[in-house]
């Protein structure tokens, strides 16, 4: 469903991406591990086209979407996308916001009507209805985030990226937007996501990347990465893929 080939990317000195290869299987959900400053936001913004990397290919569904056979980027209205930091033109209320990516939408030819489900359970589970009318500015950097969730799923799309949703969400707000990534999943959407909470991705993932010193040195189901490190908990099993005498794990 999503392959990247060998991407590439340095920021001047600093090699981030030395040649990643990953293959995310579809209807599932893909954590991308690492520890920080490993390049998992590198990775996601270079799928979106929001960096662009130095080499190296991206294909959705069997196209090319990023790098050399590329054409445009009309791909990504197939892609909801959830940033670590999201910024938005703080004037707009979330309600606002909603009804213009609705236009935008509609301005490119989509067919609006069928496809925006306004996700009215996350709105709900959010309690987010009395803040939908208020300018960006004025909310608290939690309920921008949910703001922010509402707006990845708002498509529906084939494709879910998050980097670390949950990041600064209540226990009320994050267990919402956990059932709202597994209920997706079940519809047969792709999730890659982020996190750093490990008990948060043995709930959610089915299958890891794990990303060190730029390359992916372990792919794969959550169970073989337990097999693979006699570990009990994904927790374990990244600790011990992060000692020193790291053994390369073949994917
Ligand atoms: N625009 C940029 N210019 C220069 N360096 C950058 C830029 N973006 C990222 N980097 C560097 O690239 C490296 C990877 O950053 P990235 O944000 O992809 O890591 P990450 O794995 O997402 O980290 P974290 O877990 O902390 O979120 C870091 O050393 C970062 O400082």
């Amino acid at each position: 469903m999503l392959e990247i080939r060998n991407l590439t990317k340095r920021f001047g000195r600093l090699d981030v991406l030395k040649g990643v290869d990953l293959a995310v299987r579809p209807g599932r959900v893909t954590a991308i591990l690492g520890p920080n400053g490993a390049g998992k936001t590198t990775l996601i913004k270079s799928i979106l086209g929001l960096t662009r990397p130095d080499g190296g290919q991206v294909l959705l569904g069997g196209e090319t979407v990023v790098g050399a056979g590329a054409r445009g980027d009309a791909y990504r209205a197939r892609i909801g996308y959830m940033a670590q930091i999201a910024r938005y033109p703080e004037n707009l209320s979330a309600a606002e916001l909603i009804a213009m990516l609705v236009e935008l939408r509609r301005t490119a030819g989509a067919d609006v009507a069928h496809d925006v489900a306004r996700d009215e359970s996350l709105i709900e589970r959010f309690a987010l209805a009395p803040h939908l009318d208020k300018p960006m500015r004025a909310l608290s950097g939690g309920t921008r985030q949910k703001v922010n969730a509402v707006l990845a799923f708002l498509f529906r799309p084939e494709l879910l990226i998050l980097d670390e949703p949950t990041a600064g969400l209540d226990p009320v707000a994050s267990s919402a937007l956990k059932d709202r990534i597994l209920a997706a999943r079940d519809e047969g959407r792709t999730l890659v996501l982020t996190s750093h909470v490990m008990s948060e991705l043995q709930e959610l993932a089915d299958d890891v990347a794990f990303l060190a010193d730029g390359r992916v040195r372990f792919a794969g189901p959550v169970e073989e990465l337990l097999r693979a490190t006699r570990q009990p908990t994904l927790e374990r099993a990244i600790a011990h893929l992060l000692r020193p005498s790291l053994e390369v794990l073949a994917a």
